[in-house]
């Protein structure tokens, strides 16, 4: 994603009498970014989304600097006459992948969900997990610049939820928005980003860092590197704070979510620092918050 995409003053309506389920919104969505979407049920969140995604166009407003998108949506329709496989396959194509690579990335993304057991299972007939399996690994085989998912984690099981979490992590640090709404206020819980909240058809900025500090599951990880050396600049960015207690050894706090990417942006730096320790953090008292 090269720049912002940005809704100025943006309103939709259902019908040409129906009330303003958004009105006046404003949002800059950077290329990197994870952007929460909250709010009550109906007031206008998948609304939102669909306007973000692509899917639908605002009744006033602008919508500029859409980047290539992808969309897991709130119910994803499975009435397909493909196997998950074949689906998958045929998107990968549309997507500009031959036809081996996209039948290989597929299997790979259905593996990395759990669910190759049913790659050769009709879509009508999955459950609605390894349907919903299937609705993210079409979104995430797009290699999109603006990952849009509302309730995406639904219906998981947890590891295909935890592997979600650091897909979206994955992402993230490449570059890619994402934006997203989930039920769970835990959910990507310490990851860096925005939280918006959707009230009166308008959008309320409610943090920059949502939950951050406060009720993510966090990971304190100790390495060392090279005397003066900086920590590669994808390290600081999954970080919540880094220190140095003593020269050459750093201290960093990281939300859970983004472990796997600050081990990897360290170990594949060159010259790669050494991990000293890993340990997760007690999660702050939310009653001093
Ligand atoms: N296609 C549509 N046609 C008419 N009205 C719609 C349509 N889609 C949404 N609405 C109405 O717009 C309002 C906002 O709906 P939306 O689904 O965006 O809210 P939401 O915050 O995502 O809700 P939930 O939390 O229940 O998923 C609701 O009053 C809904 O009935």
């Amino acid at each position: 994603m090269q720049r912002d995409l940005r809704l100025d003053d943006v309103g939709r309506r259902y019908g040409l009498r129906g009330p303003w389920v958004l009105r006046g919104v404003h949002l800059t969505v950077p290329p990197g970014t994870l952007t929460r979407i909250e709010g009550s049920n109906g007031t206008g969140k998948s609304t939102l989304l669909r306007l973000l995604a692509g899917i639908d166009a605002p009744t006033e407003g602008r919508i500029t600097g859409r980047p290539r998108t992808a969309y897991v949506p709130e119910r994803f329709p499975t009435a397909l006459p493909f196997t998950a496989l074949g689906y998958l396959t045929h998107l990968g194509k549309i997507h500009g992948l031959s036809h081996s690579a996209a039948k290989r990335a597929a299997g790979e993304w259905l593996d990395r969900f759990g669910a190759a057991l049913y790659a050769r299972t009709p879509m009508a007939q999955l459950s609605k997990g390894s349907s919903q399996k299937v609705a993210i690994v079409q979104a995430l085989l797009a290699e999109p610049e603006l990952l849009v998912l509302d309730e995406a984690w639904t219906g998981l099981d947890t590891d295909a939820r935890a592997e979600l979490e650091r897909a979206v992590a994955e992402r993230t640090a490449d570059g890619t928005a994402v934006v997203f709404v989930d039920h769970d206020p835990r959910r990507l819980a310490g990851a860096p980003g925005a939280t918006y909240t959707v009230r009166d058809a308008g959008l309320e900025l409610r943090g920059e860092r949502p939950s951050a500090e406060s009720d993510g599951p966090r990971v304190s990880v100790v390495v060392q590197g090279p005397k003066g050396g900086q920590l590669p600049a994808e390290a600081t960015r999954a970080a919540l704070s880094a220190e140095e207690p003593t020269p050459g050894t750093h201290r960093l706090t990281v939300p859970a979510s983004h472990s796997d990417i600050l081990l990897r942006a360290l170990l594949t730096a060159r010259p790669p620092w050494h991990v000293v320790s890993v340990r997760p953090l007690p999660n702050p008292d939310p009653e001093s918050h």
